[in-house]
């Protein structure tokens, strides 16, 4: 054979195996597609079924007491429940029927939980705090029997064999878990919705965001479906749903109530892990699930977590706190009806006695973006390997598309790109431009460890020089927006919430004022005041036509203080509402 022809025979021998390797890819990669969509399919008809067969099963009961059971706050539920006065059956059921009305208009819930109605059967323990309580639990909480998708259908049918701690604990207190609701793909933007169940909406403004990541418990709660619900917060995820349906949230520490059982989505990630917490329709009911939370039975089920139980002399205590005020942080100029809540809630605080603060010049010392920085670089530290691998052969979420697209285009373009986004968002173009080295290295770790520790030290010695009980701020630089365009586009506006989950200090939100039509017109204020700023534009867009949608604000505690900074929440509830 000559050599012309054993080198003809080498290389289309190679051809052939290369291109049996890509059929062979292809169809492992289209068969991987099929069987995602099949498990889609079946998870949203099992969706429809559950939720005909429970309007269905709803028919036969009689509700002559929805109205009060809807307006009751959980301690005046828990009192009624107690004397006998109401039952968990018809409190549940109530909520049940209330909860598919929310679904109807915002589309919030994944699946009806069935083991609800058992729960009911269930008589009184001694010491029950929430005793006949429903609770609705974000896709992330742990549950026996259910699972945890994330919006991906590759995890679709992993149904877990135990419950979280958490779910054992508001089980051990005779709560009732009665639905679970929808959250973002991911959870890894501040958007609400995923190709498996779909978009959540506004409980407000239907044609509005109702936030993100816990974006069902938020639109849920908000349209009056469920009195509390418990879900996870890296970055802002439990505050802005609270603040943009009009209710309460309250990010504790991590450490204070226990994660176990709660599958994360990137294991590992111990700079900043997510924090479980509470939402609730006003402060009381958030407090009564607190309490339940931190009590003795979540320190038997999970040793790691300090026996911290909740303290009632704190939540209580009649002093004349110290609290430090801001609505600007540097980063993002809120939108004027956010920075007439700071305003609002400074004077309620201050009409009570409260020494307030001006902490207006904090950002001249510290950067508020870091937290989103370190957060983000965090996440996809692994040079977004994980996050990568999870998407593939997974539909893409609309909020992703874009994302991802970037992180498949060949380096330059990505360099051009990340240089063109600087421009008009410093923060967000020095994030993309981490993401295009990929460095997935030891040095890089020790590198977040040490940012983080910087950074906490920073506002550990503000907080210190100015004596500080508390700080009060905008949970976020705007208000509710149309969903898909803009929440990813003025990413910096989260950087008022995602700065507490690095310092871990607790974070509430509590509703204070709704937009109004003045607030409208400021906008054109807004705009000529921020002409050089090139988010401005797509601000007031987004917030434009939103009179009526809910404002909060937020509240710092440093670390563990989580009793004190409900205090400081009911104050200001007090305060909104006489
Ligand atoms: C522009 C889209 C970027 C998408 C990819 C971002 C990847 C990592 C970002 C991390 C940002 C964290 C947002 C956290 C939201 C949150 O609190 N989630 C709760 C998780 O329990």
């Amino acid at each position: 054979m000559t050599m012309a022809r054993k080198t003809l025979l080498i290389c289309s021998g190679l051809t052939s195996v290369l291109i049996l390797r890509w059929l062979a890819h292809s169809i492992i990669k289209r068969q991987k597609k099929a069987k995602n969509e099949q498990k889609k399919l079946k998870a949203q008809s099992k969706r429809a079924e559950q939720l005909n067969n429970l309007k269905a099963e709803l028919k036969q009961f009689s509700f002559e007491k929805s109205e009060e059971i809807l307006n009751l706050t959980v301690p005046e539920l828990l009192e009624k429940l107690i004397k006998g006065e109401l039952t968990s059956l018809q409190v549940v059921s109530t909520y049940q029927k209330a909860a598919l009305a929310s679904h109807d208009q915002t589309n919030c819930l994944v699946e009806i939980i069935n083991e609800s109605k058992e729960l009911c059967n269930s008589p009184i323990q001694q010491g029950q705090l929430l005793y006949g309580i429903p609770v609705c639990l974000k896709e992330d909480i742990g549950l026996k029997g259910y699972t945890t998708c994330f919006g991906c259908a590759k995890w679709l049918e992993q149904p877990l064999i135990e419950d979280s701690v958490i779910v054992k604990v508001l089980k051990h207190h005779g709560a009732i878990p009665f639905v679970r609701t929808n959250l973002c793909q991911m959870t890894l933007t501040y958007e609400s919705s995923n190709p498996i169940y779909g978009e959540t909406l506004n409980a407000v403004q239907n044609d509005r965001s109702p936030g993100g990541s816990s974006s069902g418990n938020g639109a849920l709660i908000g349209s009056g479906g469920s009195p509390i619900g418990i879900g996870s917060d890296m970055g802002g995820s439990l505050r802005l749903p609270a603040h943009f349906n009009g209710i309460v949230a309250l990010k504790p520490s991590v450490g204070r109530v226990s994660s176990k059982g709660c599958k994360p989505l990137f294991p590992g990630r111990e700079i900043n892990p997510p924090a479980y917490g509470p939402q609730g329709k006003d402060v009381q009911s958030v407090v009564s699930l607190m309490k339940a939370l931190a009590s003795n039975i979540m320190y038997e089920l999970d040793e790691t977590i300090p026996p911290l139980p909740f303290n009632n002399d704190l939540y209580e205590s009649k002093k004349n706190f110290r609290i430090g005020y801001f609505d600007f942080n540097g980063v993002f100029p809120a939108v004027p009806a956010v920075k007439r809540a700071v305003e609002h809630t400074k004077n309620i605080l201050s009409n009570k006695g409260y020494e307030m603060v001006n902490c207006s010049s904090w950002h001249e010392q510290i950067q508020f973006q870091v937290g989103v920085e370190l957060i983000t670089d965090h996440t996809l530290i692994d040079g977004c390997k994980e996050m990568m691998a999870a998407l593939d052969n997974e539909e893409l979420d609309a909020s992703f598309q874009q994302f991802i697209g970037f992180l498949r285009m060949p380096k330059f373009i990505q360099r051009l790109i990340a240089h063109m986004v600087s421009l008009s968002d410093q923060s967000t173009g020095r994030i993309l431009a981490k993401m295009i080295n990929r460095d997935a290295s030891v040095t890089k770790l020790f590198e977040h460890g040490r940012i983080k520790q910087e950074y906490k030290e920073k506002i550990r010695s503000l907080w210190e020089s100015e004596n500080l009980d508390a700080i009060i701020c905008p949970p976020c630089g705007v208000y509710a927006p149309p969903p898909k365009k803009y929440m990813n586009a003025v990413g910096p506006a989260t950087t008022y919430a995602s700065a507490w989950n690095i310092t871990n200090y607790v974070a509430g939100v509590v509703p204070v004022t709704t937009v109004n039509e003045k607030d409208e017109k400021d906008l054109d204020q807004y705009l000529e005041s921020n002409k050089s700023n090139p988010l401005a534009k797509l601000t007031c867009e987004g917030s434009r036509g939103g009179v009526g949608l809910p404002v909060g604000i937020q509240v710092i505690t440093p670390p563990f203080r989580e009793e004190t900074c409900l205090n400081i929440m009911r104050q200001i509830e007090k305060g909104v509402k006489y």
